[in-house]
């Protein structure tokens, strides 16, 4: 039988071809697929041309998702019915298509998109400024019985100012665009990073795949395509920012409020942002960004550019121009979060999900539904509002006091709990009932739902962070800018944020007491989700098909487990593929001696043994002797990998890896990695080199998403294993949850401490799959040697 044409850039490896086909199926036959295939074996190919090519067939075959049959018509006018849509449906795409190709075309010719360039952008010199006054931090009237917004909306997008969720709402509705006017069946395309989501986009420039009409042109040119595949990229205002008066806030949440504001009714129109026109000039000036965005591949720097070209805020014009794509990419926050896709306007039914780098995905969900406060935070928030008070208390209107009053109570009760629950350092997992909180004096007679839609239409916490950074500053006389000197997320924000997830309190979570993260003598209240299938439910109910993809996903029960426990068997597939370099080609040994003879064990109580350090070094000298070109060394983590190279700076092995190699440390901080990567990469490249060592930590910014390919990575050390603190707070409670849910997962089969037993082996088990995910991801194959 032949293989399905999936037309790959290349000759396809046999995994390659395997995977598209399952892939393929996946989604024909509306199921949850778990692929696995190591890093550097084209899973990015195998991904997009696998569902490029089904959702073309399945245009081609004039499927739709949502086709409404009228079952009283005799089948013949059905059919025909059918049909005859399916004609002028293709017609309408030819004819886009060929509009694109002019653009194409044009662009070409000019170098850069001309049409219907804003010229306002140009004019207008003082939109965006800010005023340091102090009465830019009053706030306005405001009478809670007559908001219009609805309850519905505000509570669901906990996490999205409802201005925001209007706006988008507003977008969409205002720019109907006759020739697409609904979402088409598209392909959701998530992964964690930005760069990781640039080199999805680099490899759809490379697939040409047969259109799903008849052209009305020839290509023009060899290389064009009759059918580019349709893709936007969907990123944060921080990335997509134009306005440089906005833009260059440090804060993505400063961005987003600032941007918010500026579209305030109101403002006057030389303070508005240019690049969000007027109403009745954004059909045009959204179409033509769409028309552009789409005539080619482009990733979420290039629509920055188009915006900046066309003088049209890509931010909002890349959410208008949803309507006829068919990949969209965006980062995993965006898809995971409903108060994030409702926001955006997207509906997932029957749409096409796939998750990439996705052994992470259970870890994302969790952390982006756990908060936390510590009562240092609360202390602060009490002590800006009060300072906020002092000043404003006098020229507050409306239900301003009533609710500012109720806060301060809030903030006192939660102030009094930590006190007088939480004395000195804890060490273990003190649980609180969430209802205890609720019964608090102060808190029990509050509407914390009410609470939160004031902070977020008031903009309170802004205007007192804004207020106090302002004081601060004055009565310093220091000139900096209140944006400057502003905290990224408003407690009082964080605050809020953490009483509505407590007023919503699953039992798939637990609230705990434990010590701030940076001082032991600061009692936090923490809030962590240990359950995310049901986060997940809504995506893998309404979408037609859900593919989690990663390198390394083993074991693939922890996600049927614990994504998707109330799918049936059936409906989730599993797919591993090997690696493409042979077997011979790879040597993995386990070294549990040094060359002295020590023996090595890292686990916590022993690793900081300094003789076996320096025979940790010594082993390695002798790797880097041998082994050409670069060699990538991973330590469990920061602390310990500085706590290695001190020493060994101290004593001469330092140098001496140094004669070996050229060497490199990960840098802790955000941005600098790149760096590291560039002169890691020239270092090895350069001629006469010896090679070059990194060493990296696990789970750190190197581990994922870098392809250390061919001469960059020859040799991979491993130092111990990152098994996660089973004695921190966190770790205590997960496993404590794991072992209750097995425990009443079993019922009556067993005796009670077969039932414990078995318990205890399911936690220990998750404790091993998270560490050994880690160390796969690091190495980027599976191993499981250590299961012997
Ligand atoms: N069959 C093939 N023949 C030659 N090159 C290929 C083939 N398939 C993919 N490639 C190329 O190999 C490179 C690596 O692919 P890719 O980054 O998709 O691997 P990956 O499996 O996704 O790795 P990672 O897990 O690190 O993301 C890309 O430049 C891709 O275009
Ligand atoms: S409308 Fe767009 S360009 Fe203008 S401030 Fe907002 S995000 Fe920036």
């Amino acid at each position: 039988m032949s293989s399905r044409d999936f037309h790959h850039p290349y000759n396809p490896y046999p995994i390659q071809q395997a995977f598209m086909e399952g892939l393929y199926w996946t989604i024909e036959d509306r199921c949850v697929g778990i692929f696995e295939s190591p890093t550097g074996t084209g899973k990015s190919l195998s991904l997009l041309c696998g569902a490029i090519t089904w959702l073309r067939d399945h245009k081609r075959n004039g499927e739709t998702e949502n086709i409404d049959d009228n079952c009283n018509e005799p089948d013949w006018v059905i059919q025909h019915d059918k049909e005859e849509k399916q004609r002028r449906e293709t017609h309408r795409k030819a004819e886009y298509e060929a509009k694109l190709k002019r653009i194409r075309d044009n662009e070409l010719r000019s170098k850069k998109p001309a049409a219907h360039v804003n010229k306002r952008l140009k004019l207008s010199s003082t939109f965006g400024e800010f005023t340091d006054d102090e009465a830019s931090f009053g706030l306005s009237d405001y009478d809670s019985d007559k908001e219009q917004l609805s309850g519905k909306l505000c509570l669901e997008g906990s996490n999205i100012l409802p201005e925001t969720q209007q706006l988008l709402k507003k977008l969409g509705h205002q720019f109907p665009n006759e020739e697409t006017p609904d979402l088409d069946l598209e392909i959701f395309y998530a992964t964690r990073t930005h760069s990781q989501l640039r080199q999805f986009v680099d490899e759809i420039r490379k697939v040409n795949i047969p259109p799903t009409f008849e052209p009305l042109d020839k290509p023009s040119q060899s290389g064009d395509f009759a059918e580019l595949i349709k893709h936007i990229s969907l990123g944060s205002r921080k990335t997509l920012c134009i306005n440089p008066k906005v833009s260059r806030l440090h804060s993505a949440n400063m961005i987003n409020e600032r941007c918010l504001e500026l579209q305030k009714s109101g403002t006057p129109p030389d303070k508005k942002c240019p690049c969000l026109p007027p109403r009745k000039e954004q059909h045009l000036m959204m179409d033509t960004f769409k028309d552009h965005a789409l005539a080619r591949i482009r990733d979420i720097e290039d629509l920055a550019a188009l915006g900046r070209q066309l003088g049209t805020c890509p931010y909002y014009a890349s959410r208008a121009s949803l309507g006829p794509t068919e990949i969209v990419t965006l980062p995993y926050p965006l898809l995971i979060q409903k108060s994030a896709r409702e926001a955006l306007g997207i509906n997932l039914k029957g749409h096409i999900i796939i998750i990439d780098e996705a052994h992470n995905i259970i870890d994302a969900i969790t952390s982006i539904n756990s908060v936390s406060i510590s009562l240092s935070q609360i202390n602060t928030v009490k002590d800006h509002l009060v300072i906020y008070m002092d000043k404003f208390s006098k020229r507050l209107k409306g239900k301003n006091k009533v609710y500012i009053a109720q806060i301060l109570r809030l903030l006192n009760a939660l102030e009094t709990f930590l006190q007088t629950r939480a004395k000195g350092n804890i060490r273990g997992p003190v649980l609180v009932d969430p209802s205890e909180l609720f019964r608090l004096q102060g808190v029990d007679q509050v509407n914390i739902f009410k609470i939160e839609k004031y902070l977020k239409i008031s903009n309170l916490a802004r205007k007192i962070d804004g207020y106090s950074s302002y004081k601060s500053r004055k009565d310093a006389k220091t000139l900096a800018q209140a944006e400057i000197q502003s905290s990224d997320l408003p407690l009082l924000m964080q605050v809020s944020s953490f009483l509505v997830i407590l007023a919503n309190p699953s039992k798939e979570g637990r609230l705990f007491l434990k010590s701030a993260e940076h001082d032991t003598n600061d009692p936090c209240l923490k809030y962590m989700l240990l359950d995310p299938s049901h986060q997940f439910k809504d995506i893998a109910e309404e979408a037609r098909a859900v593919v989690l993809a990663g390198g390394t996903m083993e074991p693939t029960s922890d996600f049927s487990h614990r994504l998707f426990p109330y799918l049936p068997q059936e409906r989730v597939r599993k797919f591993s593929f090997g690696h493409v370099v042979p077997p011979e080609n790879i040597l993995a040994m386990p070294l549990s001696n040094s060359p002295g003879g020590k023996k090595f064990d890292f686990t916590f109580e022993s690793r900081r043994d300094e003789i076996m350090i320096d025979e940790l070094g010594r082993a390695i000298l002798n790797i880097c002797g041998i082994i050409p070109d670069g060699v990538v060394c991973f330590f469990p983590s920061y602390a310990y990998l500085k706590f290695v190279v001190a020493r060994w700076q101290r004593e001469d092995i330092w140098a001496r890896l140094g004669q070996k190699k050229k060497l490199f440390q990960e840098p802790e901080e955000t941005g600098a990695a790149d760096l590291v990567l560039t002169d890691f990469s020239a270092s090895i490249n350069v001629p006469g080199s010896t090679g070059a060592l990194l060493l990296s930590v696990v789970s750190g910014k190197m581990s994922e998403g870098i392809n250390f390919s061919d001469s960059l990575g020859r040799g991979v050390i491993m130092v111990g294993l990152p098994f996660p603190n089973a004695m921190s707070i966190e770790w205590e409670i997960k496993l404590q949850y794991i072992e209750q849910c097995t425990f009443e997962r079993l019922g009556h089969t067993l005796s009670e401490n077969q039932k414990k037993q078995k318990a205890k082996e399911e936690s220990r088990e998750f404790l091993e799959n998270t560490c050994m995910r880690a160390v796969n991801q690091s190495i980027g194959m599976y191993v499981d040697c250590y299961k012997e």
